[in-house]
């Protein structure tokens, strides 16, 4: 699992360890990993040409130290100078290394192999002021490699946000702990590869953001035993598509059939669309109530106005409410279920439940979803370049798979049926609605490799996604 702190509690944990170390000890522990990535991306620090954007705060100091240990190392390194003030232990220890001030920093940038974003770590506010812009600009435009220290100057730590003009960096060498920053988008985006260096940082058992990895999703993928059929396999039922949208009801269906339900049971007025893709589906054509015993419900992929979302919802088993399900939902009708909800809106129909526009939700994206987890007492999964998934309480989970071109059509009512089957197969809400989208993810970027994909052929790659994940 990939963990991430909020600054207030990084901030106590540094605080604890300090009191423990001498002065000064955990800047120079920060600073000497610092050092070494910037060694390592520049294939050895000797000769090379590196520029350090210094800010008035700590960030700054790291940077100044990492610059020393840099100089030492045979680097050329020059600091520009941003903030009101500098570091001044850092930029003595600087100057000490043979390290120097720039006095044309523009000029400096354009010129390095290796620019350090030392501007603004966990203490920064808005976005980059118009001297740091200025310079930043300059550096993209150069060949430099630019690592920013600690987050990319300009993103909000603690929910990801973008508020202004902020550091693109090639990589971010982060300290004790992955801030919620840099695994939500759109700050994430800013991060490009993160590196961890611990300097033994004490946190809390229980993190802010949580990422699941591989093997955290291989335990929790449901695996059928010698003595499982169908029925304690899980059924899952599906209401979804219209005489309008048929086509929803089939890639809702394909993916609950690769999710590990034993069965799909379809209710609604495509069947004959979907029994033509899928002769192994159950179909019925009457209300959800008679359809027969399931474990859990998907409701709402293509399903227009076609009645049926009042029976699920009524119903004792987990359901899982999407697309046109989602339409004037109301919060104590769910808050009110004697079973578990998932609600997986996109950024758009997320900003209707919460009314408020799609952009707001966008840009606030880790608030959005804690907000309506809240108001609903479901978890939330809120789709979009980087997926949140959120409960009442606990951390929310950011999906790290995934690619731009799963952006299509249709790969929603996918992810839905998948999630819904792992709820079937009795995965907690959490665990089937992330675990779906790591798979739902990984699927896209297998069939896609680069080139447009269509959301059947997600659905067709993810007993591969399944299989990689399972190693
Ligand atoms: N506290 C610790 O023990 C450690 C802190 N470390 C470093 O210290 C950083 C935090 O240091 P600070 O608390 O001094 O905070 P920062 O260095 O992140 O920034 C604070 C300074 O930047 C200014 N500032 C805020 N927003 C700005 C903006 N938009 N543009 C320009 N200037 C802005 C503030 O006025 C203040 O002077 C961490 O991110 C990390 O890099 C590391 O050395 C590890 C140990
Ligand atoms: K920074």
């Amino acid at each position: 699992m990939r963990t991430a702190y909020r600054v207030e509690t990084v901030r106590a944990a540094e605080a604890e360890l300090m009191a423990k170390l001498p002065d000064g000890a955990l800047m120079r522990r920060a600073a000497a990993g610092l050092a070494a990535a910037c060694a390592g991306m520049l294939g050895g620090a000797y000769g090379a040409r590196v520029v350090l954007l210094v800010g008035s705060g700590d960030n700054g100091g790291d940077a100044l130290y990492a610059g020393a240990r840099l100089a030492r190392r045979g680097a050329g390194v020059s600091a520009v100078l941003l903030g009101s003030r500098a570091h001044e232990a850092g930029l003595a220890a600087l100057r000490g290394a043979g390290g120097r001030v720039a006095d044309d920093p523009v000029g400096a940038v354009e010129r390095a192999d290796l620019v350090v974003d030392g501007i603004t770590g966990i203490g920064g506010r808005g976005g980059l002021r118009p001297d740091a812009a200025e310079v930043v600009r300059a550096a993209r435009g150069s060949g430099a490699v630019l690592v920013a220290v600690d987050l990319p100057s300009g993103v909000d730590a603690d929910t990801g946000e973008v508020a202004g003009e902020a550091v693109r960096a090639d990589a971010t060498v982060t300290f004790g702990a992955y801030k919620p920053g840099l695994l939500i988008d759109p700050a994430r985006e800013h991060a490009g590869a993160l590196r961890l260096v611990d300097i033994g940082l004490a946190l809390p058992p229980v993190p802010d953001v949580e990422a699941l990895q591989h093997e955290d999703v291989a335990r929790l993928l449901p695996v059928p035993v010698g003595e499982s059929d169908k029925y304690r396999r899980g059924v899952v039922g599906v209401v979804a598509g219209s005489a309008r949208y048929p086509g929803a009801a089939v890639l809702a269906v394909s993916g609950a059939l690769r999710g590990g339900a034993g069965a799909v049971r379809y209710v609604g007025p495509a069947g004959d669309a979907v029994l033509a893709r899928h002769p192994e589906t159950l179909v019925h054509a009457g209300p959800p109530a008679k359809a027969g015993r399931v474990q859990a419900w998907v409701i709402g992929p293509g399903l227009g106005d076609t009645p049926g979302a009042d029976d699920v919802l009524e119903s004792d088993v987990p359901v899982l409410v999407d697309a046109d399900g989602l339409r004037n939902l109301d919060p104590s009708a769910v808050r009110s279920r004697p079973a578990p909800t998932v609600l997986t809106p996109h950024a758009g129909e997320a900003a209707a439940l919460l009314g408020t526009a799609r952009e707001d939700v966008e840009s606030r994206r880790l608030e959005a979803v804690r907000e309506l987890a809240g108001r609903y007492g479901a978890t939330v999964l809120l789709k979009g370049s980087t997926t949140l998934v959120a409960s009442a309480d606990g951390p929310v989970r950011v999906n790290p798979t995934g690619t731009p071109w799963l952006a299509t059509a249709g790969s929603g009512d996918v992810l839905s049926g998948l999630a819904g089957s792992l709820l079937a197969a009795g995965l907690a809400p959490r665990d089937a609605a992330s675990a779906g989208a790591y798979l739902h993810g990984l699927a896209a970027r297998r069939a896609s490799r680069g080139a447009p994909v269509a959301a059947y052929d997600v659905a067709e790659a993810l007993p591969a996604a399944w299989r990689d994940v399972r190693g």
